[in-house]
């Protein structure tokens, strides 16, 4: 495993979650699942989903997770976002290890983080208008001015609020992920979480709303966790990096450390797998663009998406 930087080693205040630099630490941690019976005899097998993983999300950074299918990232994101607790180590929350607290205690942790799927359609309720859908974290944490904040927040997102009275099904993919964006920033979430977020859309919709993400993690201040099986998503989208491997931490840093200098032999056969045409381009014109996005607010979002 190697790690270019930001190394939570044993005894250092990062271990102890203790860093003020850090949004999320993850403490030598493991999850393991008892997987069905493969026969009637014998005990179940044990799927080793993660094991002694420990890496730090600093706050305010793009932190990538990239693996390929089953190497573990949507169990770290359950982990962090407390929707799971790990076997053994600790989940460390802008200080507070979480791994141990009841479902009460853990409400002020939950406040602060918010989720975006791959799947807009699945996640939002097709019952419910736009405007109760995005509404519906601040109805739950009893906010005041809830009408203010969600037409604002669907300005940000491209989204006129005149979307409000309408329903999931009357919009595309690419819309449909905008408003699951504007439900996430809704509550002002310290940390956003976004699982194959775009894995589900075609490329021209894709790249905008990843620029999408990107302005708003600027705008609105928030550490963001973006998970992808595709390297060059997370590029064009994230500043650090952690590669899983079955259910291992085998590399992590900037990007571009672990993608201009990979340190292990499976980062360099994932790299490898990417088109370098691709990798080009995501790293010449791609990044130039996002750093561009990156100033407040220049640009408009006349999209269509
Ligand atoms: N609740 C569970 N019970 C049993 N095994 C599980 C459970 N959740 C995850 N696993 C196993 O843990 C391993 C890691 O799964 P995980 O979903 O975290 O991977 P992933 O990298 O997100 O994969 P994908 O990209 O396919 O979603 C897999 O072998 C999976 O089958």
């Amino acid at each position: 495993m190697t790690h270019h930087s930001f190394v939570p080693e044993e005894g250092t205040t990062e271990s102890t979650g203790g860093a003020t630099d850090a949004a999320i630490v993850i403490d030598h941690v493991s999850r393991e699942f008892r997987s069905r019976r493969s026969s009637l005899f014998g005990p179940a097998p044990v799927v080793h989903a993660l094991s002694d993983v420990s890496l730090v999300v600093p706050r305010r950074s793009r932190f990538g997770i990239v693996g390929e299918s089953g190497s573990g990232k949507t169990t770290l994101v359950r982990l962090i976002a407390a929707l799971d607790r790990p076997s053994s180590g600790r989940v460390v929350i802008d200080g507070t290890d979480i791994s141990t607290l009841t479902d009460r205690q853990l409400r002020p942790t939950r406040k602060r983080l918010q989720l975006v799927f791959q799947d807009p359609m699945g996640s939002l309720n097709p019952r419910m208008r736009i405007g109760e859908i995005v509404g519906e974290p601040l109805q739950v944490q009893g906010a005041s001015g809830i009408a203010d904040r969600v037409a604002a927040v669907l300005e940000q997102v491209g989204m006129p609020a005149s979307v409000m009275n309408r329903y999931p099904h009357q919009f595309s993919g690419g819309q449909r992920q905008r408003i699951s964006i504007a439900r996430a920033i809704a509550p002002r979430p310290a940390i956003l979480l976004a699982d194959e977020a775009v894995s589900a859309l075609d490329v021209t919709i894709r790249a905008q709303i990843l620029q999408l993400l990107d302005e708003l993690a600027t705008v609105e201040d928030f550490t963001m966790v973006f998970v992808s099986h595709d390297l060059s998503v997370i590029q064009r989208v994230c500043d650090r990096v952690a590669v899983l491997h079955r259910g291992k931490l085998v590399e992590t840093g900037t990007i571009d450390e672990v993608y201009g200098s990979p340190q292990e032999e499976y980062t360099r056969e994932l790299l490898g797998a990417v088109p370098t045409l691709e990798r080009g381009l995501a790293s010449a014109l791609e990044r130039q663009a996002c750093k561009a996005a990156r100033e407040p607010w220049a640009s408009n979002h006349s999209d269509g998406a």
